[in-house]
């Protein structure tokens, strides 16, 4: 190998009296000890997909189109079964809140903006922003009332539109807490009554 700016190879972080410079020049002799399949292998596939940076991209774009965003991992604190699964101690489980909510076993239409069908008994348990359980997010009461609280009052005061004829871009952004990937810029003017309240508004 020549002397690159990036040498892959983690067993070498293993051995903490061995300095990069060593390591690089036992690899170049063929070094035993540090030879290992899975490290060596991946070092090839990334010399080969950074030579073919199409490739990569392609790999990259369908991850992230595939790869959803979970809730929190929680962990089995005893033997149980979920769905059927055997989930032994220890074992983490990861809910995919992005596909149940986009599965139409359990919606109709589910892709469809339709609050309406949330009215409708028992709907409502089917939508998950917070988790569920017993390590629920213990603050949804007031996320609940703080979002619909300024939702309402947002359509309640102004006119809304886009600024123009594309539809809003809905790409999501990386992140924990799944943020826009291109923060909302709207048009919104404040309706008549709203300037009799607040008169500098209108
Ligand atoms: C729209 C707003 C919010 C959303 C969508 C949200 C969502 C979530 C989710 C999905 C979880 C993980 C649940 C799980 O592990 O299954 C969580 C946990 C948590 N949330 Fe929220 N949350 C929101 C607002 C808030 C607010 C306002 C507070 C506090 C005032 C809060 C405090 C917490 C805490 C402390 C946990 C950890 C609970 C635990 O692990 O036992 N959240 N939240």
């Amino acid at each position: 190998m020549d002397g690159g700016s990036v040498v892959l190879t983690p067993t070498r972080f293993l051995q903490s009296n061995t300095t990069q410079e060593s390591v690089v020049e036992k690899m170049r002799m063929g070094g035993g000890g540090i030879d290992n399949t899975s490290a060596v292998t991946l070092e090839w596939a990334l010399s080969s997909l950074l030579n073919n940076p199409e490739v990569l991209k392609k790999a990259r774009d369908e991850i992230d189109r595939k790869i959803a965003p979970m809730l929190l991992p929680h962990v089995a604190s005893k033997d149980c079964k979920v769905a059927g699964y055997d989930m032994p101690h220890g074992t983490m489980l990861l809910t995919n809140a992005w596909a149940i909510h986009r599965d139409p076993r359990l919606l109709d239409d589910p892709t469809s903006l339709n609050p309406e069908r949330f009215e409708k008994g028992g709907e409502a348990h089917k939508l998950m922003p917070f988790g569920l359980g017993r390590r629920a997010c213990p603050g949804s009461g007031l996320a609940q009332r703080l979002v619909t609280l300024s939702l309402g009052s947002l359509i309640q005061c102004f006119e809304w539109e886009r600024i123009g004829e594309e539809e809003v871009d809905m790409t999501e952004g990386p992140g924990l807490t799944m943020p826009k990937g291109i923060p909302l810029v709207a048009m919104c003017r404040a309706r008549a009554f709203v300037g009799k309240i607040l008169p500098e508004s209108a």
